[in-house]
């Protein structure tokens, strides 16, 4: 009973359900033409193009092959005839007109036709490809799949799929004979060809799967399994689970797997075929290519499938197990061909879900996949049905669309993949440059062969000695500079922290000497003795690092001199090769030092860059509290006209006015200082024999140093100690009050005064006074500009009488202010205390100053104008500065 209601079932199937899925309606009948051999031209309407477009995002169609078998003996045998026409290799004509006999009536040709014969289709099919009986596997894999392998490496999925009827060739044409492999074989072999082509720049990754669904059931063909379920995965699509992936390294391993998959696949024979495949095939290659360059990763997969046939009941005379076998074939492939009807319509729900063949075709079909499908026809008249049915379905698959993009995983790779591939970068570059050298050794080996007409042996031995020893001294020399440069470095960036703490130093003790109420305790928590502490331990390292340096330059220099020897003796002896090896290695080390100088550069920059941004917090909070003072001073009445003024200077500075800087003006010693600091001795190393050791003097930073240097330089201890030859002169634009005290001065060490403690105490204040210490290079206009209401002053070291020092007398002048010089007019008065002179002379001219730097004070105090307008308004703390 449950026998014949499957038959029932079953052949519904096979002759509504088949004739609805591929009915007439849907497929538009071609005009029917008288055909001629002459008169078919290879068509281009409504053929789809052969070139896949492998933009990312694109679309593309379907590609349709078509591969006609040889008829089998059964055919020849039973004298069946031929019911296809091919045209040419893309276009064939099914049920063609044969020629007509013409019917004659008492010896005359009738017009009518033979109304008992059946009327011929004769429809005209145009594919992608036509490949008839006489191709072999061979010519249907270059017109097939080889194509695919590129996109395949390029980042698009592929499939390449075999339908046709029972016995129409689909298993010969995937998987082919050992006299002619098929296609899967071919394909597999040509993608490991181009993974070996590609390997220097790419990294594959292989794994593949093999599966049948047999029965409406999904099994493992290369594990043993029992019935596996398929999944929806957001991000890859349908997926087997359970389904082993297993990895291969090579086209023999795959190949090994494929026969252990064919073996387990399901086949019976039929009276159809005598290896008929009960069941559909699918074997996946997953790859995983990794650029090697940018560490890009894509992943692919090729799926190859080798459907089971169509088949009628009555043709495969299957009965039983068979019979279920052919009505799950049957219905599967009529879902297949109901999803490509709708795809090719256009359709928005696509049935993929009706079985699982379309699941899992459901990305060759309609997704992100090229995909190639080769219908397999029989060209007898006794497989007339199957061949139409195949061909409509085929004709009806060109018009199916899919959207093909590349499938790049990402670009953004974990920090441990970059350090691994840095790590194996390294490795290469090793190796590669032992190759380098290996090979430049063996060129010197060769080169007494070269020259062995002219050279003898010995000398050529002594050569080679020469040439080996040269590259260990070249190497050695790259290693010595690499030190040199890098302790010269460590050195500078000491060096730029010790002025920064110097700076530091400086405000620190100026700020905590202004605030007279710190104790030395106080001034010293406040950081001070953290600074000494720090340019202590700095100057330690300095030490430690000088050192270092004039032992690693003591080696430098006798390497580089047993270098030049050497290099002198090839250069008599003619070795060319020699030359340019030396030429390659010198270049070499050069670009290590410029890599150095580099790396140098940017440390430095990037420390004056934190320095930079800690002044301008200074700055902000220093401008907040002086607006506070400013306003409270203001306000209480306090204020004098030279702090007024000072404040207007402070804004026009934070205003970012800048002092004109000349063009004819030589860089300022800060910029020099810093040039130095940033740049590494790269050209010293060239010629280390013939320049100074890379040891940086570090440069006085604070004013006091400056000083010091600059009267160092010009004033001989004789000089300092003669009192007697020191004469301070005034610049003819010099202030009254300013010459008086200059006068008293004068007057001073003309009496005979030691005036070696004044000096000293000059020069301390001078510098402290930043816009006053210009060498005379500065152009006076300049000093007038920083200063301009300070009329400057110059000290000169004119007055030396003695004539034996004469060439001490035209030395550089130092500028200085009148407040400088008032500062000095005090100092020189304490100091007279001391002495026990007589002081009123002195004080005449300091009271003088007073009394009338007061009388100003007074005028313009803002107290004594309240005063007179008997009006008194503080301004609050709070308020902005006018
Ligand atoms: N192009 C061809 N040249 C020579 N022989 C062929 C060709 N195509 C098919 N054959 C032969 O025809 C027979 C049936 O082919 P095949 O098994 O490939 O059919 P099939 O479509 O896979 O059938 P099924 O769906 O039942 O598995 C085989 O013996 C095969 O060798």
């Amino acid at each position: 009973m449950f026998v014949c209601k499957l038959v029932k079932f079953t052949m519904v199937f096979n002759k509504r359900d088949l004739a609805k899925a591929f009915s007439p309606n849907k497929v538009k009948k071609l005009p029917k033409k008288r055909i001629s051999n002459n008169s078919i031209k290879p068509s281009t309407s409504g053929s789809p193009s052969l070139s896949i477009q492998t933009e990312s995002g694109s679309q593309t169609s379907i590609k349709v092959i078509v591969r006609i078998r040889p008829q089998n003996e059964h055919e020849q045998q039973g004298n069946c005839k031929t019911v296809l026409k091919i045209v040419d290799d893309k276009m064939l004509i099914f049920d063609p007109k044969e020629e007509e006999n013409p019917f004659f009536y008492h010896g005359v040709a009738q017009k009518g036709r033979d109304l008992l014969k059946k009327q011929n289709k004769e429809l005209q099919f145009i594919f992608d490809k036509i490949f008839d009986m006489t191709s072999n596997n061979s010519d249907v894999f270059e017109g097939s799949t080889k194509d695919l392998i590129c996109n395949l490496l390029d980042g698009y999925n592929c499939s390449v799929f075999a339908y046709g009827a029972t016995g129409a060739g689909k298993t010969h044409t995937m998987l082919g004979s050992s006299n002619d492999p098929g296609i899967t074989y071919r394909t597999v072999a040509e993608l490991f060809y181009q993974i070996e082509q590609q390997s220097d720049q790419r990294e594959f990754n292989l794994g593949v799967t093999y599966l049948e669904i047999y029965n409406e059931n999904v099994q493992d063909l290369l594990h043993k399994s029992g019935p596996l379920h398929l999944r929806d995965d957001g991000r890859y699509g349908v997926i087997v689970a359970g389904l082993k992936i297993i990895a291969i390294q090579n086209a023999e391993e795959l190949l090994t797997l494929l026969a252990k998959g064919n073996k387990n696949r399901t086949q019976h024979p039929t009276d159809a075929n005598e290896e008929s495949s009960r069941s559909h095939a699918v074997f996946q290659v997953y790859i995983n290519i990794t650029n090697k360059m940018d560490g890009q990763v894509r992943q692919v997969k090729l799926s190859m499938i080798d459907l089971a046939g169509s088949e009628r009941a009555s043709a495969t005379g299957c009965k039983g197990a068979r019979f279920k076998e052919g009505a799950n074939i049957n219905k599967s492939l009529l879902a297949l061909g109901n999803c490509i009807n709708k795809l090719a319509d256009g359709a928005k729900h696509i049935t993929y879900r009706d079985s699982k063949l379309t699941r899992l075709l459901k990305d060759s079909l309609g997704g992100n996949c090229q995909t190639v499908m080769i219908a397999n026809i029989a060209p007898s008249s006794f497989s007339y049905e199957d061949t139409y049915n195949t061909l409509r379905y085929a004709n009806r698959a060109k018009k199916i669309k899919t959207h093909i993009k590349k499938n790049i995983l990402s670009c953004e790779m974990h920090v441990t993949a970059y350090i691994k591939m840095v790590e194996e970068q390294k490795k290469e570059i090793n190796y590669l440059k032992q190759k380098l050298l290996a090979f430049e050794n063996s060129s010197q080996h060769v080169l007494p062969q070269v020259q062995g007409n002219n050279i003898n042996e010995e000398i050529d031995k002594a050569a080679l000695i020469d040439s080996n020893k040269l590259i260990e001294l070249l190497q050695k020399k790259r290693i010595l500079n690499e030190k040199v440069l890098s302790l010269e470095s460590a050195d500078k960036i000491l060096c730029c922290r010790i002025q920064y703490k110097k700076a530091a130093d400086e405000r620190l003790h100026n700020l905590t000497a202004a605030v007279d109420t710190l104790t030395l305790e106080e001034q010293n928590a406040s950081g001070k003795s953290r600074v000494n502490k720090s340019l202590h331990y700095f100057e330690r390292q300095r030490d430690s690092l000088k050192i270092q340096m004039e032992a690693a330059w003591e080696e430098l220099c006798s390497v580089e001199t047993e270098i030049q020897k050497l290099y002198a003796e090839a250069k008599l002896k003619k070795l060319a090769k020699l030359e340019d090896m030396f030429a390659l290695q010198t270049s070499e080390i050069e670009n290590s030092r410029l890599q150095q100088q580099y790396e140098h550069a940017k440390k430095v920059n990037n420390l004056q860059q934190c320095e930079i941004e800690s002044y301008h917090s200074m700055i902000k909070m220093m401008s907040t509290t002086l607006q506070n003072y400013y306003n409270m001073m203001r306000g209480y009445g306090t204020m004098t006209d030279t702090m007024k003024e000072e404040f207007k200077q402070l804004i026009k500075l934070l205003e970012g006015v800048r002092n004109i800087k000349w063009s004819d003006m030589e860089t300022t010693k800060h910029e020099e200082c810093f040039y130095n600091l940033t740049c590494l001795s790269v050209p010293h190393l060239m010629d280390p024999l013939n320049s100074k050791i890379p040891i940086y003097v570090l440069q006085p930073l604070n004013d006091q140093d400056a000083l010091d240097a600059t009267f160092n330089t010009f004033c001989s201890e004789k000089e300092v100690f003669d009192t007697q030859n020191v004469t301070i002169t005034l610049e003819e634009e010099s202030t009254m009050d300013c010459n008086t005290d200059m006068k008293v001065i004068k007057e001073s060490t003309e009496e005979g005064q030691n005036v070696n403690c004044i000096q000293e105490k000059v020069k301390k204040r001078v510098l402290s006074d930043k816009n006053n210490m210009n060498v005379t290079k500065t152009p006076i206009k300049q000093a007038r500009k920083i200063s301009p209401k300070c009329k400057d002053i110059t000290i000169c070291t004119i007055g030396i009488q003695d004539k034996e020092n004469k060439k001490y007398m035209q030395k550089p002048h130092v500028t200085m202010s009148a407040k400088s010089i008032t500062i000095l007019n005090k100092l020189k008065a304490d100091k007279l205390k001391k002495e026990n002179l007589d002081i009123n002379t002195s004080n005449r001219g300091l009271k003088a100053v007073r009394e009338k730097e007061r009388r100003r004070l007074m005028s313009t105090h803002p107290y004594q104008k309240l005063k007179e307008k008997q009006k008194f308004c503080p301004v609050l703390p709070s308020s902005k500065i006018p």
